[in-house]
């Protein structure tokens, strides 16, 4: 380069970056024509400001007097031009600028604004072409997507230089492999039998094997793999002791027999307040610890009562198949002491067709879960005749999964079943209603079935063992970024390492283990890395873990759950799908790789460990976002932290008229008697569907003017009601070798998993997309040891298709005060490319074209335009506007499952595309990631969080 020229490097704010050589001589008005003569940025937004360090560059300044260190580039800013109103205080235009005097406490804010750009743009991965790293801005790993949760490459990959400084154990893959991305397709081996790509241990990792119990592993976790200060707190729960009573005097002999069978003898003292109170005709909350004997509550009045009165039926209702499975293994042992056959039968979606009949005409117990009573069993009501004619216990075990918009439908399904049951059967069942973790559960339950009265049992009887509970942050460490000219940046290490590692100290030690990821390809990470550590302190434990997750097919669910609980399996590495009392035997330690989205699901999953009364651990691993660094810097809000309420809001107008529709399909509708089970807007309601359609008011009887008649297009109105957003369109993951399948994946999500090309995982091995059939939506793959994993690039835009102020009439007094609105949206995802990533580098081998037809589906949004006065505020203090709005976006996504039970990745927030050529109003939005919606963004809950963190 000429002594009198000067490069400069200059980003956009979407990490498009370039650099630029100018004559010394030149000024940032020469800069700025250069630019937009050849950087994509500065075209589509031809009005930019150019920052150093936070100050805008005059235009009149000399390149040459630029003083910029090593790393250091200049910004591009875009703005819009001061409208025809001008504001006293708008940013300046292109002005011949001097810059102003900066009073201190702007400059603070400049600063740091500057350092929160510098840190966010320095986080973009270098690229080898400027190009792909503007494609950066679509990918869904950067932090846009409201999930730096989901995968490996923002976890960072175990062999990332902290994790390998750290405890001296990781080393390059020792085969001498290039980065090239090779496919070994002839071993057909999972990478773990070969050295692969990740750590390698050395002396200093453990592999002692010597059994521990929990509060030995505290122990020996300080002094290990702990030492370097990742344990910020130990929270010791001590051990409560049993309460026992005697079994009641009334308790028939058949009873005490079949409990004796199962080895009880004494109840709880919970247990029998329950009963006594169940038998005696009352409704009945009990609320106590996980793996309290909860089941024994309503086991033993409901089968006392069917043993005595040989037409009583009963319906207990779970919120899982998987639950239901359980139960009945329960209600099997238990039943064999009794001399009178009491068929006890599962009636939901996986019933073979061939048995329905069978059930319908014999079963005196029937599990089911809401979906089936909703599309099955209420709108063909006649078939099931004997047994709602008969009902006299309904059983609602986990109640607190009934919440939020699922709760919201099936607290109407519930009212559906009661007005069949007591118009047309005249029956009038007892509920039993179970919870461990719910703050409300009487007030909850009575709004669920409304009731008026319902018996709390809270005071828990059951002993249980001390339980220790860690919070364990990743340690802090220097790591340069941004290439050879990158400056030093703190990081903590990787959470999916710490996790691993932490995992295979428990199975080695033999404390069996459930380690809780919050996304399936965070299960199978950490349970590849798992293995990895494993093969190197103790090969033997290797097969004894693998990964549990909802869309493995239901026979692998069950085989895993068996060997689980037959002690064949030490750990499994699971999504929420473990969460609910699944019986999976006795488990030692529960793993957290961040925080699940509610306390109360945090407290579900670390009562998995310990049951029976036996000492336990649970480990609270953070990830370096917000939300898990408060909990870590403030353990005494986590542990103070009350649970969460359940909410149900039964009078929500939309979910109303859904379920309206279907009880007038079921049986016509009679104002005069059942305003008693849907409120006093059922009038109101009712009126709506006739205009629509759906209902007709028959008025050629006396009393017929208050009867109302389905008569909508469907033939029955609740097959198009889905109750859960589930997606019904599914991708099949089939393996070539011997043509099995692997997995389902949601329409919405597969994508992202898989496309020709794709390394996808299955249970920790890699398989390699070879073909991907849109037409019968199946990806053919085959076993893979290659050293790269695959992330797709893509881009999210959210439309937001007019509709209502976000305030619901009840908070009329605040509805003058917020422009929040809720409304329909419309969430389009194109995906453009993938890369190809070195697993022990993380460097970007290759990048791929994807052709694949974009996605899109209807959701629900809630959002609020900025104001004016914010914008104001914010140019005059010279900071950024639309960088600060989508920050805001993203603070308020990271902090919401504190103030409401979600996890910050059922929501998104949009970020700006910059190839978007319509404009983007000033908002901070945030949309409901679930095809259809579930309803969180139209929750009062939900609004008047969002309205009130604003
Ligand atoms: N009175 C009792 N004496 C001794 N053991 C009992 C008693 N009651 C229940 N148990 C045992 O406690 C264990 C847990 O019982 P159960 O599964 O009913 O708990 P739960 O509260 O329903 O659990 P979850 O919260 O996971 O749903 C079972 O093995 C059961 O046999």
């Amino acid at each position: 380069m000429a002594q009198e020229e000067r490069e400069l490097q200059v980003r956009a704010l979407d990490g498009r970056s370039t650099a630029v050589t100018l004559a010394a001589a030149a000024s940032v008005r020469d800069l700025k024509a250069a630019l937009r003569g050849s950087f994509p940025p500065a075209q589509i937004s031809n009005s930019f400001h150019l920052l150093l360090k936070g100050a805008k560059l005059r235009l009149e300044a000399e390149i040459g007097n630029l003083v910029t260190g090593n790393g250091e580039f200049i910004v591009l800013v875009p703005f819009s031009r001061k409208s025809a109103q001008p504001s006293p205080v708008a940013m300046p235009a292109e002005e011949p600028s001097v810059n102003p005097p900066i009073s201190q406490e702007v400059a603070t804010g400049a600063n740091s604004a500057w350092q929160d750009i510098m840190d966010d743009l320095s986080s973009i991965p270098n690229s080898p072409n400027a190009d792909d790293a503007s494609k950066d801005l679509y990918s869904s790993s950067i932090p846009c997507s409201g999930s730096y949760a989901e995968d490996g490459s923002t976890g960072k990959s175990p062999s990332t230089g902290c994790s390998r400084k750290r405890r001296k154990l990781c080393k390059e893959n020792g085969n001498g492999s290039s980065d090239t991305p090779g496919v070994d397709g002839a071993s057909k081996q999972p990478s773990m039998n070969k050295k692969s790509s990740f750590v390698r241990s050395a002396a200093s990792s453990c592999h002692d094997k010597h059994p521990l119990g929990p509060a030995e592993m505290v122990e020996h976790l300080k002094k290990g793999l702990g030492k370097e200060g990742q344990i910020v707190h130990i929270e010791e729960i001590p051990c409560r002791r049993a309460s026992y009573s005697e079994l009641p005097r009334d308790l028939s002999e058949v009873m005490r027999k079949a409990l004796e069978s199962i080895g009880i003898s004494r109840l709880y003292s919970h247990q029998s307040e329950a009963i006594q109170s169940s038998i005696s005709g009352k409704h009945v909350a009990v609320a106590t610890s996980t793996s309290s004997g909860k089941s024994l509550c309503y086991n033993i009045p409901v089968l006392e009562s069917l043993s005595q009165d040989l037409m009583a039926c009963a319906l207990y209702i779970f919120p899982t198949k998987a639950l239901a499975q359980d139960q009945l293994r329960t209600i099997v042992e238990m039943k064999k002491a009794f001399h009178t056959d009491i068929n006890v039968s599962i009636y939901d979606g996986d019933t073979p067709r061939e048995d329905r009949l069978w059930i319908r005409d014999n079963a005196r117990l029937l599990i089911t879960n809401p979906d089936m009573l909703h599309v099955s069993l209420l709108p063909c009501h006649s078939q099931f005749q004997r047994i709602l004619s008969n009902l006299r216990y309904i059983v609602i075990d986990e109640a607190h999964s009934y919440k939020g918009v699922f709760g919201c439908h099936t607290a109407l399904i519930l009212r559906r079943l009661k007005r069949i049951c007591s118009n047309i059967y005249g029956c009038h069942p007892t509920f039993t209603f179970c919870t461990a973790t719910s703050a409300n559960p009487r007030e909850h339950v009575m709004e669920l079935a409304k009731l008026d009265n319902v018996k709390l049992i809270q005071n828990d009887g059951s002993p249980c063992g001390s339980k220790y509970f860690l919070l364990w942050n990743p340690p802090l460490h220097m790591k340069k970024e941004g290439g050879s000219q990158g400056s030093l940046v703190t990081r903590r290490s990787s959470p999916i390492v710490e996790v691993s590692y932490l995992f295979s100290e428990m199975v080695q030690h033999g404390l069996r283990c459930i380690a809780f990821c919050k996304t399936r390809k965070l299960c199978e990470l950490v349970l590849s890395y798992t293995r990895e550590i494993l093969e190197e302190t103790g090969k033997e434990l290797v097969d004894s873990i693998c990964v549990y997750r909802a869309g493995y097919i239901a026979e692998d669910r069950r085989k895993i759950e068996a060997d689980l609980f037959e002690g064949k399996l030490l750990g499994v590495a699971a999504t929420n799908a473990l969460e609910l009392g699944i019986d999976v035997g006795h488990i030692d330690a529960t793993l957290h790789l961040g925080f699940p989205g509610s306390v109360a699901s945090l407290w579900q999953q670390a009562g998995r460990s310990g049951r029976r009364a036996k000492q336990s651990l649970a480990i609270y691993v953070a990830f370096e976002g917000p939300l898990d660094q408060y909990s870590m810097k403030s353990p005494d809000k986590l542990f103070g932290k009350p649970i969460e309420h359940c909410q149900v809001d039964s009078h929500n107008p939309k979910v109303l008229g859904q379920h309206i529709a279907c009880a007038a399909y079921e049986h016509p509708i009679c104002l005069q008697y059942d305003e008693n089970h849907f409120g006093s807007t059922l009038d109101s309601i009712m009126t709506t569907l006739k205009d629509k359609g759906f209902l007709v008011n028959n008025r050629s009887g006396p009393f017929s003017s208050t009867m109302w008649n389905y008569i909508g297009p469907e033939k029955n109105p609740s097959q198009i009601i889905s109750i859960r957003a589930i997606e019904h369109d599914k991708y099949k993951v089939i393996d070539k070798l011997n043509n099995r399948l692997l997995e389902e994946i949601e329409e919405s999500k597969a994508f992202f998993q898989v496309y020709e090309g794709a390394i996808y995982m299955h249970q920790g091995v890699n398989y390699l997309v070879e073909e991907f059939d849109l037409s019968s939506r199946t990806a053919f793959c085959r076993k893979v040891d290659v050293k790269y994993y695959t992330k797709t690039r893509d881009y999210t835009d959210i439309n937001v298709l007019g509709g209502d102020f976000a305030y619901l009439p009840a908070c009329k007094t605040n509805h003058l005060k917020t422009t929040a609105q809720a409304n329909s949206c419309k969430v389009s995802t194109k995906w453009f490319d993938f890369h190809r990533i070195c697993k022990s580098s993380s460097k970007i081998l290759d990048t791929v074209e994807l052709r694949l037809p974009p996605y899109s589906y209807d959701s629900e949004a809630v959002w609020i335009r900025i104001p004016r006065s914010v914008k104001i505020a914010v140019a005059e203090r010279k900071l950024e506007f639309r960088g600060g709005s989508h920050a805001a976006s993203h603070a308020l996504l990271n902090i919401l499952p504190l103030h409401m039970m979600c996890s910050a990745s059922d929501l998104g927030t949009e970020c700006v595309n910059p190839h978007e050529t319509r404009g983007m109003p000033e908002r901070i939005l945030l949309y409901d990631k679930h095809p259809g919606g579930i309803g969180l963004a139209t929750l009062k809950s939900f609004l008047g969080n969002f309205c009130l963190l604003l």
